[in-house]
């Protein structure tokens, strides 16, 4: 079996909501994640999928809950080493693609390599064999806006891979396309991710696109529940 990228135990998140009370959205939350695995995330809005997302993505701090990316702890890790570890080890996709619309495809990918202070020919390098990779190597000189929704959101997942990262974690990534490119681009994300050997855990009301990942793991009542596929 392959390594362990992600191990989550007992994850806790509150809010409050006022008047002295909170919200208790997950209640003890575990999941673990293999190289090369796809797993869907899927519960009804407002069980704490995003919440789950931010405290897995270093986000927010977990004080209680014992989690590790690539083997590094992160219990109680500082403000510093969450940082690090957002632009070394986890990638990012939303559900709106969030590039720089005056840069191309190929600047928006190369971006987050020269923030690590890549030199410009090895980022764009790094940022081409993606994009390629993706089926847009005739699009790398188009800005946001001359390219599609399906195109832009490949751009998106290149982007959170350039840094090769351990772990994806995407937010409803095709939340705003279309059933067919929908289905498309999830098939390009999967993709590559197995090829790089990333774990990934995608979000996603889409229940025809979460059959088709490796594994299916449910919110409800603040618990993850591992789904058969059968239901999921
Ligand atoms: N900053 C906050 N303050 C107070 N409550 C919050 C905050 N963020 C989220 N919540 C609440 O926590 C619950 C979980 O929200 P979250 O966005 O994680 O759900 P979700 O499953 O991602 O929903 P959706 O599928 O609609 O995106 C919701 O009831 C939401 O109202």
């Amino acid at each position: 079996m392959s390594e362990i990228v992600l191990s989550l135990k007992g994850l806790t998140r509150s809010y409050a909501v006022g008047g002295g009370k909170s919200l208790e959205v997950l209640k003890g939350v575990d999941l673990d994640l293999r190289a090369g695995e796809v797993v869907g995330l899927i519960g009804p809005s407002g069980s704490g999928k995003s919440s789950l997302l931010h405290c897995v993505g270093l986000l927010e701090a977990s004080e209680e809950a014992a989690l590790t990316i690539d083997g590094e702890d992160f219990k109680n890790a500082s403000e510093a080493a969450r940082t690090r570890a957002r632009l070394h080890k986890i990638g990012f996709v939303y559900q709106f693609h969030h590039l720089l619309p005056e840069f191309t495809a190929l600047g928006n990918v190369a971006l987050p390599q020269r923030v690590l202070k890549r030199p410009l020919k090895e980022a764009e390098a790094k940022a081409k064999a993606l994009l390629e990779q993706l089926g847009l190597g005739e699009r790398l000189d188009h800005q946001p806006a001359q390219l599609s929704g399906g195109e832009q959101q490949r751009v998106a997942i290149a982007r959170a891979l350039v840094n090769a990262p351990r772990l994806l974690l995407a937010d409803e990534p095709t939340g705003n396309l279309d059933p067919q490119t929908s289905q498309q681009v999830f098939e390009a994300l999967r993709d590559i991710v197995k090829s790089q050997g990333v774990a990934a855990l995608i979000a996603t009301h889409n229940l025809e696109l979460a059959s088709h990942m490796d594994r299916v793991v449910s919110l409800k009542d603040g618990k993850l529940v591992e789904l058969s596929k059968a239901d999921a």
